[in-house]
């Protein structure tokens, strides 16, 4: 027998004024005995799959309209009716064509036409996943520019906000059974709220073709190219210009308006077994600073990364944008913008809101479900970081993230710079979140190298931010995260005048600014330095401290070079030299993928070195021989599932994994956790 599958939608049935009164008197017991019901039936569906319940019986199941259109044929109803959107129904014909997550266009097979309801509704061809690939990637060649390629993609991936799920059972005896209990589940459905049950109808009307397993095949099979596009840089454009290119929500939007009833929000996300929460609150997108609820678009590339390279389930993944006003007069002004408009909230009422965010997590998805924070402002990440790395399972890829993504980078070039992590001096320019995460992260793996006290590993490094050189002078001014760095010197106040007093080995730049090496600088640290090793971090291109090509030309082919967004080969004097991305994509998929298979509880500073060595670890001689201190992007999976496994080890070392007992082969086990979307065979 072929593959069954069951997709349960809300149904649709007009009732009447009358009918809907006497379920508004005794829904609250209704509801209550539904889902005591409900539960049995799951439990029965959880034993059949071997313990994952594979079915959604919420009642609380919707399908959103994809233009705001009416699709639960109620369009007759008079305006004083209320009517009840409930679906059920078998995803198949027209319905499953326009479904992103069961998808297949031209891949369905000859049996999955007739099947389901399919014959007709496509060309005759059948082809390949991989012909697909082929012909989408030919397509999305053709546009010019990279935002349309962005919104092509998007249109892709984009799920919709519905609660279903396939169920692949293997034995026919499983599947009458199964049957079975949808009839009898429909038949209480619509007994209790008066409801029609359609079969493979579902009036819908879609524009684009969206395929959610294409678009991950899509952008693993051509990482190199595609990354740029759904991620930095291109996504910083698509963040600036989302009020004007949104057509479709994607994640879970939490604003003020929300206050008091985030959990209820919360549960309004049509999934329930979250791994991973990529959250923002639009102050500080990449080095471009407050976009508000726009920044929307970070939180959703930042999980688009965590299964393409990091293998989790995108039903896992839960991108969230906090929004609690924006600064941005242009966007306040701007008739498309898609937040609140209005000043941001700060203070007590900004505290609040993440607090009862937090705590909403830890209720609706439990203790083990990862939280990332992404480009908050620098005054609210380090104390939101403090706060809760203490009770909940929380990681701020901006400072922890880029440290550790950096501190690979830097033991990985030692080999072409020479000398060991100690014999180095350090110099910043930025001492926000990457600046000051990754100066601590280096001090940290130099004194656990030296055995010598954090203080003295502190000495080797210095950073400047807009006021100057950061020296003990300036203390009482300093805000609390930059303290530490406040050494005994002379104050100096440009770039160029740090560079040759302190003669640094290694450049960074972190500060969101573009174009702040500038010749003179990269001179200088020649001039200092056989191969002066430069990292222009901040994202995206624009903001980049200086090009590839720029540091390539500026030190006579000496520097080796790393940045945060990507940037082409460059040739110079008849050689092509490459750069690294020293992005912290390297890290926050394997990092993540490694607390989730270990369960582990809290994030630990070790876990982040032991992320950042399993990075260092695979920069392979042929990747040296190019001037690469990062292995390339197309081994991603491989890459992740390594740093994975370290991650893991740590935390089963540290006491901090729950999962046991510990799999034998880390890198195996993880390797086997992570999702490729392949397509299924449908019954
Ligand atoms: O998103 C990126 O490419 C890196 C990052 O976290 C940032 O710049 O804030
Ligand atoms: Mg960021």
């Amino acid at each position: 027998m072929g593959n069954f599958s069951i997709n349960c939608f809300g149904t649709s049935k007009k009732i009447s004024k009358d009918q809907n009164n006497i379920h508004s008197r005794v829904s609250g017991e209704k509801e209550e005995k539904n889902v005591s019901g409900r539960k049995k039936i799951e439990s029965v569906l959880k034993d059949v799959k071997g313990g994952e319940s594979v079915l959604d019986l919420s009642p609380r199941s919707t399908v959103v309209g994809d233009d705001g259109e009416e699709i639960y044929g109620e369009d007759c109803a008079t305006e004083d009716q209320l009517v009840t959107p409930l679906t059920f129904s078998v995803a198949s014909g027209y319905s499953l064509l326009r479904d992103p997550q069961y998808n297949k266009g031209l891949a369905f097979t000859e049996n999955e036409r007739d099947a389901h309801y399919l014959r007709g509704l496509l060309p005759p061809t059948v082809t390949s996943q991989e012909l697909q690939v082929k012909k989408l990637m030919n397509s999305i060649r053709q546009y010019e520019l990279p935002l349309q390629k962005y919104v092509a993609m998007m249109n892709l991936q984009a799920r919709i906000s519905t609660r279903y799920s396939y169920i692949t059972l293997n034995s026919m005896k499983c599947d009458l059974f199964l049957m079975l209990i949808l009839v009898v589940w429909c038949v209480l459905w619509s007994m209790m709220y008066g409801s029609s049950i359609s079969l493979h109808k579902k009036k819908e009307n879609f524009k684009t073709e969206r395929n959610e397993r294409l678009f991950y095949k899509l952008l693993i099979d051509n990482v190199d190219e595609l990354l740029p596009i759904v991620y930095t840089p291109t996504v910083g454009e698509a963040c600036q210009k989302y009020g004007t290119i949104f057509q479709r929500p994607q994640g879970l939007y939490i604003s003020l308006k929300e206050k008091g009833k985030i959990l209820e929000v919360m549960k309004n996300w049509p999934h329930k077994s979250i791994q991973v929460i990529v959250v923002t609150d639009g102050e500080r997108i990449l080095g471009l600073g407050d976009l508000g609820c726009q920044g929307m678009g970070i939180p959703v590339g930042k999980l688009a990364l965590y299964t393409a390279l990091g293998g989790f389930r995108p039903s896992a993944c839960l991108p969230v944008t906090i929004d609690v006003g924006t600064n941005n007069q242009k966007l306040l002004n701007d008739e498309f913008y898609i937040g609140l408009k209005q000043r941001r909230a700060t203070g007590q009422e900004y505290y609040d809101l993440l607090h009862e965010f937090m705590s909403a997590v830890k209720q609706n998805y439990g203790e083990k479900v990862l939280i990332q924070f992404e480009d908050f402002a620098n005054h609210n990440a380090f104390e939101l970081l403090t706060k809760y790395s203490t009770n909940h399972l929380i990681f701020n890829d901006d400072i922890q993230g880029t440290a550790s993504v950096v501190l690979a980078g830097v033991v990985a070039a030692l080999k072409l710079i020479g000398g060991t992590l100690p014999d180095h001096i350090f110099l910043f320019l930025g001492a926000g979140e990457a600046g000051t995460g990754i100066a601590e992260l280096i001090a940290l793996e130099m004194s656990k190298q030296t055995k010598a006290p954090i203080e003295e590993s502190r000495k080797k490094i210095f950073l400047l931010d807009s006021k100057g050189l950061i020296v003990s002078s300036r203390k009482n001014s300093l805000q609390h995260f930059k303290k530490p760095w406040a050494h005994e010197h002379e104050p100096v106040k440009t770039l160029l005048e740090a560079v040759k007093i302190i003669k640094p080995t290694v450049l960074i730049g972190s500060s969101g600014v573009g174009k702040t090496f500038t010749k003179e600088v990269i001179e200088a640290m020649t001039s200092n330095n056989e191969k002066p090793f430069i990292l222009a971090l901040s994202n995206p291109t624009s903001q980049s401290e200086c090009t590839a090509e720029e540091a390539y030309k500026w030190s006579e082919g000496r520097a080796i070079f790393a940045s945060g967004s990507p940037f082409d080969p460059v040739e110079y004097n008849g050689k092509v030299y490459y750069s690294g991305q020293a992005n912290n994509a390297y890290i926050f998929p394997g990092f993540g993928l490694g607390l989730v298979i270990s369960g582990a509880i809290r994030v630990h500073d070790d876990m982040l070195l032991a992320a950042s060595e399993s990075l260092a670890k695979q920069v392979t001689d042929e990747n040296y021989a190019k001037g690469l201190t990062f292995p390339p992007f197309t081994d991603i999976r491989k890459i992740s599932a390594n740093i994975a496994a370290n991650v893991a080890a740590k935390a089963y070392e540290l006491g901090l994994a729950t999962l046991l007992p510990r799999p034998q082969n880390l890198v195996k086990y993880a390797e086997s956790c992570m999702y490729f979307p392949l397509y299924c065979n449908y019954r």
